[in-house]
C-alpha cells in the first residue's frame, strides 16, 4: 500500500507502507501507481516526495512473490511513469534503498539519503538482476566500472559512498523526509529532462573490453558456475552499447532466463533459510521469541591459537571487552601480536582507530573473575578441556556463561565437570573465526534457554549466521564432513587423483576442492581425531595398514601421508605440492601419483576410470544422506539449518542451496537410486546405504522440504 498526503501546500508525500521493509508487493506497486497519478493530476501539487513508513525507504521487490504468479502493476512501467512525469519527484531514502527500492529511487528526479542509509542492488545475491531498469540507469549515472561493481557484487554502500558516486544528490544527518521536501520545493519549475537518467548517455571507460574481461574473470572466481553475475555484466554491457530502450529489452531477456532458473530458486531459498535459522526452539518450549538473552559486555577467551585469536578479534570488533588468556609467555606474546595486527589492519581498512584498549592479555585465569561469558578455545582434547572447565567453575562469577569452541567433543561431558551445567553451551566457530560466517551453537541436554538465547544472539552480534544444533560427535557440520572426506579418500583408492576429485567439486561450485581444503586446514587435524577415536594405534600394521576398521571400510591414505610429514600447506607438501612451507599455490605432485599407484598395487586394487559424475554424486549425496539421518536423530531442527551450516561453514556453493536443497532439486528418487547403486558397488561403506528417512520420503512421493519432518516416525529433538 501507499499513503497519500499533501504537505507545505504544494508537495504530495507518498509513503510506502508494507512493514517490515516496505517491500514492493503488488499492493504497494498499485498504491504507488495510483498515488503518483493522483499527484500528477492535482494542480495544487507542484512536486512529489516518495518515502517509506517507519523510517525505512524500501527493501526492494517482495521476494516472497517470486515463487507465485506475478500480479499487480509491473515495476518497469511504474518507474517510467514517475521519470516521465512533468513534476519533480524526490526520493527520501531512510535506512535502506535496496534492489527494486533503489531502482525506484533512480527513476525519481532527485534523491536525498539519511547519513546512516544503505543503498545497493543485491538482486545478484538472489540469482537475479536489477530488472526494473537498474542495469540501464545506474551505468548512465555512475559510469560503467562503478555500476559493474555494485550490480555484479550486490554489495550495500553507505550514503556517503552513494554521494561520491553521484547516486544521491544530498546526504543529511537530520530528517531525510524533511530534507527531501525542502529540496522538492527548491526545484519546482526547473527543467526535468536532464534529471531523467534514461535520457543520459552512458559515460564509457577508455578500455571498455578490458573492463568487462576483468569483471568476468572476477565474477567467475567469486562464484564459479553462478549465472546471475555473468548476466548482470551482460546487461551493463548493453547499457554501454545500446540505446536505453534496447538496453531495457536486453535486461528483460536476461532476467527471463534467470527468473525461473534453479539457481535463483536456490539463492532465494538461502535468503529465507538464513533468517529461519535464527528462529530456534527447544523441546521444552523455549524459543527465540520467548527466551531473553543475557547482555554480554565482557568476555574471556582461553587459548590464543588460530581459533582463539579470531574469536577475540570478532568479540572486540563487536564492542565487547575481552580478557585473553594463555598458559605460557611465548604463546601469549605471539597471540598478542597476531590479534593486535588483525585489529590494526581491519581498522586501517575501515579508516578508524583500532580498539586495542578493549583487549587485555594475561597468563592468569583469575583475570576472568568478572567476565559475563568465557569462550574456551584450547587444543581439541577432552581431558585438557575438562581441566579448563573445572578451573573456570572455580574462577568465574557463578552466573557467568561457559562456552566451548570444540569442533566435535561432547559438550555435556564438559558441562558435567562444572558447577553450572545449565550455563554451558557450545559455540563452534569456523577458521578463520573473524572471517567465516557460521556459528554452530551446540545445545547440550542441560543448556538453559537463556544460555542458548545468549549464544545465538551473541553470534548475530558478531555478524555470524548462528545455527542451533544438537550435541552429537562432530555436531552437524563435521559429522557430515567426515563422510564426505571418506568418499574422497575412497575415490583415490579406486583410481582418482586428488586434482581430479577437486576439479569435479570445483566445477560443481565449491570454492575449493576437498583435498585443497584438507591441505589448507592441515592433515594432522584429522590424524589426531582418528587417533583419539581409536582408529589408529599400536595394533595397526605399519607396513600394511588394514583397509577395514571398526567394522567398515577405512582408507589409511591420509595417515600414510602424515607419517611422511606431508601435513598440507604448512609443511609445503600434502595432497599437493607447494613452493615452500606455508605456500598457497597448489600444484599436482608426481610423487602423490606414484604413491597412489604403489598403494593400489600393494593392496591389489586395479585402478578404474572415475567420472566427474561419480565424484560429485558420491561426495554430495553422502552429505545429504547423513543430513537425513541428522534430522531423524533430532540433531538439527530442519533441513534449512543443515543447508545453512554447509553454505556458511563449508564452502558449499550458495547457488546450489545446500546439500538438502540440492537433493530435493535433483529429485529424492534419483538420489535414492544413485545411493543404492553406489552402495551395491561398495557394500562395506555403510554411509552409502540410503537412510530410512530418504526411503520414506521417496515412498511418500517426495514431498516438499517443509513437509519432510512430518515423515520422521518419532521426532526426538536433541536441541
Ligand atoms: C519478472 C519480474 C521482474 C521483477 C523486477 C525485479 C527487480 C527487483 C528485484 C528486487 O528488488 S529483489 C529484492 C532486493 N532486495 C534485497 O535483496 C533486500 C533483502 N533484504 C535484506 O537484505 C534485509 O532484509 C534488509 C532489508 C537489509 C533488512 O535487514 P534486517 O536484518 O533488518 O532484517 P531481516 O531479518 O533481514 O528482514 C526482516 C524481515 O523482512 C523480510 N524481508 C526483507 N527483505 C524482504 C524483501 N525484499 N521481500 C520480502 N521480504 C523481505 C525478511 O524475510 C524478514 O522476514 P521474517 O523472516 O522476519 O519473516
Amino acid at each position: 500500500m501507499a499513503q497519500y498526503a499533501r504537505t507545505k501546500g504544494s508537495i504530495a508525500l507518498i509513503t510506502l507502507t508494507n512493514p517490515p521493509v516496505n517491500a514492493l508487493s503488488a499492493a504497494v506497486r498499485k498504491g504507488i501507481t495510483e498515488a503518483v497519478a493522483r499527484a500528477f493530476k492535482d494542480t495544487r501539487v507542484k512536486a512529489v516526495v516518495l518515502c517509506g513508513e517507519n523510517g525505512k525507504f524500501c527493501g526492494g521487490a517482495d521476494i516472497r512473490e517470486f515463487a507465485k504468479a506475478m500480479s499487480g502493476p509491473p515495476l518497469v512501467p511504474m518507474i517510467h511513469a514517475i521519470e516521465a512525469g512533468e513534476k519533480p519527484v524526490v526520493a527520501a531514502i531512510e535506512e535502506m534503498a535496496l534492489g527494486g527500492g533503489l531502482e525506484l529511487a533512480l527513476g525519481c528526479h532527485y534523491r536525498v539519503a539519511h547519513a546512516k542509509a544503505r543503498l545497493g542492488l543485491p538482486e545478484v545475491t538472489l540469482g537475479l538482476l536489477p530488472a526494473a531498469g537498474g542495469t540501464q540507469r545506474l551505468p548512465r549515472l555512475t559510469g560503467i566500472p562503478a555500476a559493474l561493481d555494485l550490480i555484479t557484487t550486490g554489495r550495500h554502500i553507505s550514503a556517503q559512498e552513494a554521494l561520491k558516486l553521484g547516486i544521491v544528490d544530498r546526504v543529511t544527518e537530520g530528517n531525510a523526509v524533511e530534507a527531501a521536501v525542502e529540496l522538492a520545493l527548491s526545484v519546482v519549475g526547473r527543467p526535468l529532462a536532464p534529471r531523467r537518467l534514461s535520457n543520459h548517455a552512458t559515460p564509457l571507460p577508455a578500455d571498455l573490453d578490458g573492463v568487462f574481461e576483468e569483471v568476468l574473470v572476477q565474477v567467475k572466481r567469486r562464484a564459479r558456475g553462478a549465472m546471475a553475475p555473468v548476466a548482470c555484466a551482460k546487461a551493463v554491457r548493453a547499457a554501454a552499447e545500446l540505446p536505453y530502450s534496447r538496453g531495457l529489452e536486453c535486461e528483460r531477456e536476461l532476467m527471463n532466463t534467470l527468473f525461473t532458473s534453479g539457481q535463483a530458486r536456490a539463492l532465494q531459498y538461502c535468503f529465507f533459510a538464513q533468517r529461519a535459522a535464527g528462529k530456534w526452539s527447544l523441546p521444552n518450549g523455549a524459543r527465540w521469541d520467548n527466551s531473553r538473552p543475557r547482555a554480554v559486555h565482557t568476555a574471556g577467551v582461553i587459548g590464543l591459537g588460530t581459533m582463539g585469536r579470531g574469536i577475540a578479534v570478532c568479540l572486540v570488533k563487536a564492542g565487547i571487552s575481552v580478557v585473553a588468556v594463555e598458559t605460557e609467555e611465548k604463546q601469549l606474546d605471539s597471540g598478542r601480536r597476531a590479534v593486535r595486527g588483525m585489529l590494526e589492519r581491519d581498522a586501517k581498512r575501515r579508516g578508524v582507530t583500532a580498539p586495542l584498549h578493549m583487549i587485555t592479555f594475561t597468563l592468569s585465569m583469575q583475570q576472568l573473575r568478572d567476565v559475563d561469558l568465557v569462550i574456551e578455545a584450547v587444543f581439541e582434547d577432552m581431558a585438557l578441556k575438562k581441566s579448563v572447565f573445572a578451573e573456570l567453575s572455580r574462577v568465574c562469577r557463578p552466573n557467568a556463561l561457559l562456552c566451548t569452541n570444540t569442533s566435535g567433543l561432547d559438550v555435556d561431558e564438559l558441562a558435567s565437570v562444572t558447577d553450572r551445567p545449565p550455563l554451558v553451551v557450545g559455540m563452534h566457530f569456523f577458521a578463520p573465526a573473524h572471517v567465516m560466517k557460521l556459528l554452530e551453537v551446540i545445545c547440550g541436554p542441560r543448556s538453559s534457554p537463556e544460555t542458548v538465547a545468549t549464544a545465538m544472539t551473541l553470534g548475530k552480534r558478531l555478524g555470524k549466521v548462528s545455527v542451533a544444533v544438537g550435541n552429537c560427535p562432530g555436531f552437524v557440520g563435521n559429522r557430515m564432513l567426515k563422510l564426505y572426506l571418506d568418499q574422497a579418500h575412497f575415490l583415490l583408492e579406486e583410481g582418482a587423483s586428488p586434482e581430479q576429485v577437486d576439479q569435479a567439486l570445483e566445477e560443481f561450485g565449491f570454492a575449493l576442492g576437498i583435498f585443497k581444503v584438507a591441505d589448507l586446514s592441515g592433515l594432522d587435524i584429522g590424524w589426531r581425531v582418528r587417533k583419539a577415536a581409536g582408529l589408529i594405534g599400536p595394533d595397526v600394521d605399519p607396513k600394511f595398514p588394514s583397509r577395514h576398521r571398526q567394522g567398515r571400510r577405512y582408507c589409511p591414505l591420509p595417515d600414510l601421508l602424515c607419517e611422511q610429514g606431508r601435513l598440507g600447506q604448512k609443511s609445503g607438501r600434502g595432497w599437493y605440492l607447494y613452493d615452500s612451507a606455508g605456500g598457497k599455490e597448489a600444484r599436482p605432485d608426481p610423487a602423490i601419483s606414484s604413491f597412489l599407484q604403489e598403494y593400489r598395487l600393494r593392496y591389489g586394487i586395479s585402478a578404474r576410470r572415475i567420472t566427474e559424475q561419480e565424484v560429485v554424486e558420491r561426495c554430495v549425496f553422502v552429505l545429504a544422506n547423513e543430513g537425513f539421518r541428522i534430522l531423524e536423530d533430532g540433531m538439527a531442527a530442519a533441513p534449512e539449518d543443515i543447508d545453512m551450516v554447509y553454505v556458511f561453514g563449508y564452502g558449499w556453493p550458495r547457488h546450489r542451496g545446500g546439500p538438502m536443497f540440492h537433493a530435493a532439486q535433483v529429485g529424492l528418487a534419483t538420489v535414492l537410486q544413485r545411493l543404492e547403486f553406489y552402495h551395491r558397488q561398495n557394500p562395506d561403506i555403510p554411509h552409502l546405504q540410503p537412510s530410512t528417512l530418504l526411503r520414506r520420503l521417496v515412498g511418500a512421493r517426495s514431498p516438499p522440504m517443509q513437509q519432510w519432518k512430518q515423515h520422521i516416525r518419532s521426532i526426538n529433538s536433541q536441541l
